[in-house]
């Protein structure tokens, strides 16, 4: 952590550990994600991958209260949060950032902040964003820009700087660098979403990219068809032929020279 962040930061909680079990998620009862476990301790990077349409965003959904479930639970530390609604999960400390309609384009980036931060005591909000402005510099000079004039990955910086106005000991992202340019994708996970997790935030991030996404995940679920087909660190996930070959797209070192290609 950097000597910024640890003196503007003041009283952050510790990560949360997340447990699903057996979850099962979908639309008009109509199950999308089928019996799905997974586990993050706290401070870690876990990712879910997957192709188009596997699942990964109901999963997601289900985990913040926007997707009904269907059975099974989760839980945040020893609470068990499964099928709360949204606000209250908020309220529980979790943090999402959606894969659209991540902020509010015709809002200023510090308008957004302070939505943000709408659960906390006035006198703590612009704290709140001078620590966030420490942690994104780059919105630290654009904090009177509307939000839908700014770049795709300062948008994304947004979407999680506007999570983190709560001080989250979990963050929930989904494919935050869906639409990004590969440079500033493998920016925003190597130094934000890492960053995330070294100010000791557990972060959960469903993805595409997933050769970029495993370089940062503690641990990673591979999901298709709505159901979990393998799980692993990220090298035992490199050293399956199987993993290779049906998510990254080919053999190891080809996926390692294509480092920009989805599966
Ligand atoms: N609101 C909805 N109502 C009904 N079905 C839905 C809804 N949202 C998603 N689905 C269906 O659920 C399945 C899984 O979609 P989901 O968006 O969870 O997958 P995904 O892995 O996140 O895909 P992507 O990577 O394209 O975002 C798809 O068949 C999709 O059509």
């Amino acid at each position: 952590m950097s000597a910024d962040r640890q003196k503007a930061d003041h009283g952050r909680p510790m990560g949360a550990a997340l447990l699903v079990e057996g979850l099962s998620a979908g639309y008009d009862t109509r199950p999308v994600v089928h019996e799905v476990s997974i586990a993050a301790e706290p401070g870690e990077i876990v990712s879910v991958v997957g192709p188009n349409g596997s699942g990964k965003s109901t999963l997601l959904g289900a985990l913040i209260g926007t997707v009904e479930v269907l059975g099974g639970r989760v839980a945040l530390d020893s609470q068990d949060i499964t099928g709360w609604a949204p606000e209250d999960v908020v309220r529980a400390g979790v943090g999402y950032v959606p894969q659209v309609d991540d902020v509010f384009a015709p809002l200023t980036v510090r308008e957004n902040l302070e939505m943000g931060g709408y659960l906390l005591p006035a006198r703590e909000v612009q704290p709140r964003i001078d620590y966030v402005a420490s942690v994104f510099p780059q919105l630290a000079g654009m904090l009177g820009r509307r939000a839908g004039r700014i770049s795709g990955g300062e948008r994304k910086m947004l979407a999680m700087a506007r999570a983190m106005m709560l001080q989250p000991r979990l963050f929930v992202l989904d494919e935050p660098t869906a639409n990004l340019a590969p440079a500033v994708a493998n920016e925003l996970l190597e130094e934000h979403v890492r960053g995330l997790a070294a100010d000791g935030a557990t972060a959960l991030i469903v993805e595409q990219r997933a050769r970029a996404v495993l370089a940062i995940s503690d641990r990673t679920y591979v999901l298709a068809g709505g159901t979990l087909r393998m799980s692993g660190t990220p090298a035992e996930l490199l050293s399956s032929r199987q993993f290779v070959a049906s998510f990254l797209g080919g053999s190891a070192s080809a996926a390692e020279s294509r480092p920009d290609e989805r599966p």
